[in-house]
């Protein structure tokens, strides 16, 4: 991840393909202030950001800009190297807003919770398959919520809620993962699974986390003491589940490579020259 307004933050050679680039975006809702104003970030594959802010500071904005929700008033934003208007592959991105609570008679079952994670913005209800439902027990499998599957939504407790929304964030296998304060309300013990579950998803599911959080030690505990940037009232804390190795052994592959081609181009002209 790189964020900086103004300066640059260092960050050594990579290769790993870049998630989320903001550049310079600004955003103020209809006639208010600006609640961003000229921010630059980098996620890159495999990072997990963690980001921490004082009510106000404009996480959930930051958030909704970023899955294409709002649009800026100036600057640019991309996606997997797209930029954002012209970004189709939703399904690369799972996203969990702000905790809603739901009515206890809210008609829907945790499994059509789940299933409709397939519509992604389409909004288009097409006939589901066999390999749609199996996607769907695949992904309440994940979050441990099978059991659940015939329940109204209204009637599971905050934590259960929580499992369900990323159960349907998950069932399409996304690269990147977005969450917007996940365990808001949530009793510390189903909290400490929960980020259990999330970092094992990053540290052995090669998923890309950014996550809007309160819970400032959690951060800590993971992403390390200290803010890897800071951008007004937001501090994003950051952790590779890559390290430079990765790039090394990639340019390494590379140069592998080319040493083959050379040798094989030079046997060629041996073989050429023989041949005359
Ligand atoms: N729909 C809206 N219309 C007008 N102003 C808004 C709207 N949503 C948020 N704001 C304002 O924008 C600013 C940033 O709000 P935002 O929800 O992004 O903050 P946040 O950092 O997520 O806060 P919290 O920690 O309380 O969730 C706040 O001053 C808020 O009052």
């Amino acid at each position: 991840m790189e964020q900086h307004s103004g300066g640059v933050l260092e960050r050594g050679a990579d290769c790993h393909q870049d998630v989320i680039s903001l550049e310079n975006v600004s955003f103020s809702y209809q006639g208010q202030r600006q609640v961003i104003d000229g921010l630059n970030l980098t996620v890159k594959e495999r990072d997990f950001v963690g980001l921490i802010g004082s009510n106000g500071a404009g996480k959930t904005t930051l958030m909704r800009i970023i899955v294409g929700l709002l649009k800026p008033d100036g600057g640019s934003v991309r996606l997997f190297g797209q930029p954002i208007a012209e970004f189709k592959d939703w399904n690369r991105v799972g996203y969990v807003p702000q905790k809603n609570s739901f009515n206890p008679l809210f008609p829907a079952t945790v499994r059509e919770v789940v299933m409709s994670g397939l519509y992604g913005r389409s909004k288009l209800f097409r006939r589901l398959t066999k390999a749609d439902y199996q996607k769907g027990e695949d992904a309440m499998h994940a979050m441990g919520i099978e059991e659940l599957s015939a329940k109204r939504i209204g009637q599971l407790s905050g934590g259960q809620q929580q499992r369900v929304f990323l159960a349907r964030a998950l069932i399409n296998n996304p690269s990147l993962l977005i969450l917007d304060e996940p365990t808001v309300g949530i009793d510390t013990e189903t909290q400490e699974s929960f980020f259990h579950m999330i970092k094992h998803m990053h540290q052995h599911h090669n998923i890309t986390f950014l996550m809007v959080s309160h819970d400032l030690d959690m951060i800590r505990s993971y992403l390390g003491e200290r803010p890897a940037s800071e951008y007004g009232k937001l501090k994003f804390y950051l952790k590779h589940s890559h390290d430079l190795q990765d790039c090394v052994e990639s340019d390494l592959t590379h140069s592998l490579r080319g040493l083959r081609q050379q040798m094989e181009s030079r046997k060629e002209v041996v073989e050429v020259g023989n041949f005359r």
